[in-house]
């Protein structure tokens, strides 16, 4: 009883002395960020289960996975309910009414992302900040319009094609060591090459192909040559650094605190740690290569631009600006139909069109230049449509119309360029390895959709006659719906977002809301038997009658204006890689392939023990 005395009289004397008052005030001060009473109290309509403190749902998350876990609760709690990432609470979204009025209503990602890849990247942030991903307003548009106009208009994407035919070659070719009918293969890392390889050359008009990269990095090549070794390195790097457990310390330390968010910021800054330091160093050769590359298109272009100018100045300034060659390596290593080529002749164009004072800064960007556009500058234009992808064809194209947006700056053309690849290749590749696991598992649709595809092989080499094919459109459509590779899609409400269809639930201004592609593609409600693998669901015969009930619970590219622009690139080459395979090889699954699939969110949503297939030559 004495000892009991004395201990409480030595801690009511450490609690009265200043060091004592100074734990207490963190104390509680810590407890209030980790608990976030007043984010519990405004989100106190919205079910879901009680989160702990700092943690929040971690654990569940860990043990389960993100989307999975969601899906759980969406099932227990309803279509509307929350979910705490950690000290971060998201409200998912699985109503697919909901999601189309959250989805057109608001066009920003949240910026919680940003600020956390922020803290996994470090400086130099612009490339990452420029981002169409997490831009907002005019700087939006900008960067919306420059992807719109190099893949969306048919004309541009067809322009991708003989990129697309030439990688697929490759890979068909690059497969040929496996195909002995018995070798087991896993599809999901030869996929990523084949991704990275269109992506990378679609974006940037260099090779992205290991072999090309291997060949330059021992060669000695010249430097516009080797610029290819160094981008695609430093893509890798970047993308690495997305994946938990190459990031940086601040990443656990803003999950569990992200209101100390501007302490972690600046203790980054500072103290960059080694995984920062790497994905830093990365940013920095990404824009260093980039520039490299822009500057020798820019310098040949002018050359070329002083050559024709000097015999055909009656043109008057109309024609089209001077491109490089075809194919990569012409015009200072950019081929003339990438996504880089597309931005700076849009830039050279509003620059003619902008005025002799942006003339005179030549070659550098402005990032406030002219507003005039040219006819030709790719926008997808009023009242263009972006259709083909279920639930999610509503005009998404136009968001990018309508006023000129402002010149991008040279950051935010070379922010956009590795967005395209951190878009584009993880997406494709995982959609790639997904689709050719459900063939394996059901003989009976590959060798139906292989009857289709011989059936009709001069339409295999065009973007066109890819598009005429009805049961390969709906086998990756369903592909897509059962397993899609992004299992949720981010918006932040940017105000209060009131649904009385869902018995007056109001989602509160400021919530990070996740719509989960995921739950609809799966809901019972709107499905027949949406645990089954049935690409009649999507052929126009049978269309509607196996669901969905509501066309926006349908969205493997995401929904309104900020839906993916790439959504017909992704198709096309998806379709370019999968008919060529199956022309050349019957797939069966190895006995190494875990069932039932497991799958887990990373980047996308991917299988988790890879796909194990055999390849048997036709
Ligand atoms: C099968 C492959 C792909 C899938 C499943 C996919 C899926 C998605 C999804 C779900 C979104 C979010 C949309 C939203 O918030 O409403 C998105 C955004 C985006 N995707 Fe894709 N994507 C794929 C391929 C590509 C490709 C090849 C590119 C190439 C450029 C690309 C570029 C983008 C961009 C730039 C955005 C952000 C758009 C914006 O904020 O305005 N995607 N994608």
């Amino acid at each position: 009883m004495a000892l009991l005395e004395q201990a409480l009289q030595v801690g009511l004397q450490f609690a009265l002395s200043p060091l004592g008052a100074l734990c207490l005030i963190l104390g509680i001060t810590l407890t209030w960020l980790g608990c976030a009473p007043v984010t519990r109290w405004r989100l106190r309509h919205v079910p879901g289960p009680w989160p702990l403190p700092f943690l929040g749902h971690l654990p569940a998350i860990t043990a389960r996975d993100l989307v999975m876990y969601c899906n759980d609760v969406a099932r227990q709690y309803g279509p509307v309910a929350q979910v705490w990432v950690a000290a971060r609470p998201w409200i998912v979204v699985s109503d697919p009414a909901a999601a189309r009025k959250i989805s057109y209503r608001s066009l920003a990602r949240p910026p919680t992302v940003a600020s956390f890849s922020h803290a996994l990247v470090g400086e130099p942030f612009a490339v990452d900040e420029e981002s169409i991903f997490w831009n907002r307003g005019a700087a939006w548009k900008a960067s919306r319009r420059a992807f719109e106009a190099s893949i969306l208009r048919p004309d541009r994407l067809a322009a991708h094609m003989p990129a697309v035919r030439r990688c697929t070659e490759r890979f068909l070719a690059r497969l040929a060591q496996y195909a002995d009918g018995s070798t087991a293969v896993d599809m999901k890392g030869e996929y990523g090459v084949v991704a990275l390889a269109v992506t990378g050359e679609v974006a940037y008009g260099v090779s992205f192909w290991p072999e090309d990269v291997e060949q330059d990095g021992n060669s000695g090549a010249p430097p516009s040559s080797s610029a290819n070794a160094a981008l695609m390195r430093a893509c890798h790097e970047c993308m690495a650094c997305f994946e938990i457990p190459k990031a940086t310390v601040y990443l656990p330390m803003q999950m569990l605190l992200p209101a100390l968010r501007p302490l972690w910021l600046a203790l980054a800054a500072v103290l960059p740690d080694a995984a920062q330091k790497r994905h830093m160093a990365a940013r920095q050769a990404v824009a260093d290569v980039s520039r490299r590359l822009m500057r020798e298109w820019q310098q040949q272009n002018l050359l070329a631009g002083r050559a024709s100018d000097s015999g055909a100045a009656a043109d008057g300034g109309k024609s089209a600006p001077r491109t490089s060659g075809s194919g990569s390596g012409g015009g200072g290593g950019i081929s003339s139909s990438s996504f880089l080529a597309a931005m700076l002749q849009d830039q050279q164009q509003q620059q003619g069109h902008g005025g002799k004072q942006q003339q005179q800064q030549q070659p550098r960007m402005s990032a406030n230049g002219g507003s005039d556009r040219g006819s030709d500058s790719g926008t997808a234009g009023p009242g263009a449509r972006v259709s083909g992808s279920g639930g999610a064809d509503e005009a998404a194209a136009t968001a990018a119309s309508g006023s000129p947006p402002p010149r991008m700056s040279e950051i935010q053309v070379i922010s956009q360029g590795l967005s395209f690849i951190l878009a584009g290749y993880d997406t494709t590749g995982t959609t790639l390895a997904l689709t050719t696991f459900l063939l394996a598992h059901n003989p009976a649709v590959q060798d139906k959709l292989r009857a289709e595809l011989l059936a009709n092989r001069s339409l295999l080499d065009t973007a066109e006659g890819l598009a005429q094919l009805p049961y390969l459109e709906a086998v990756l459509k369903e592909s897509q719906r059962l397993h899609p590779a992004v299992g949720h899609y981010w918006r932040d409400a940017t105000s209060d977002i009131q649904l009385p269809e869902l018995g007056g639930l109001v989602i509160p201004k400021g919530s990070f809301v996740s719509i989960s592609i995921y739950n609809m593609h799966r809901d019972p409600a709107q499905w027949k038997e949406p645990e089954r693998f049935i690409p009649e669901r999507f052929l126009p015969a049978t269309a509607g009658a196996l669901g969905p009930v509501d066309p926006a619970a349908y969205v493997p590219f995401g929904n309104g204006p900020r839906m993916c622009p790439g959504y017909k690139m992704a198709t096309m080459g998806v379709k370019s890689v999968l008919s060529g395979l199956l022309l050349r090889y019957r797939v069966a699954l190895h006995d190494k392939q875990v069932l039932p699939l497991r799958l887990k969110t990373a980047l996308t949503m991917e299988p988790a023990d890879g796909v194990w297939v055999t390849l048997q030559p036709l």
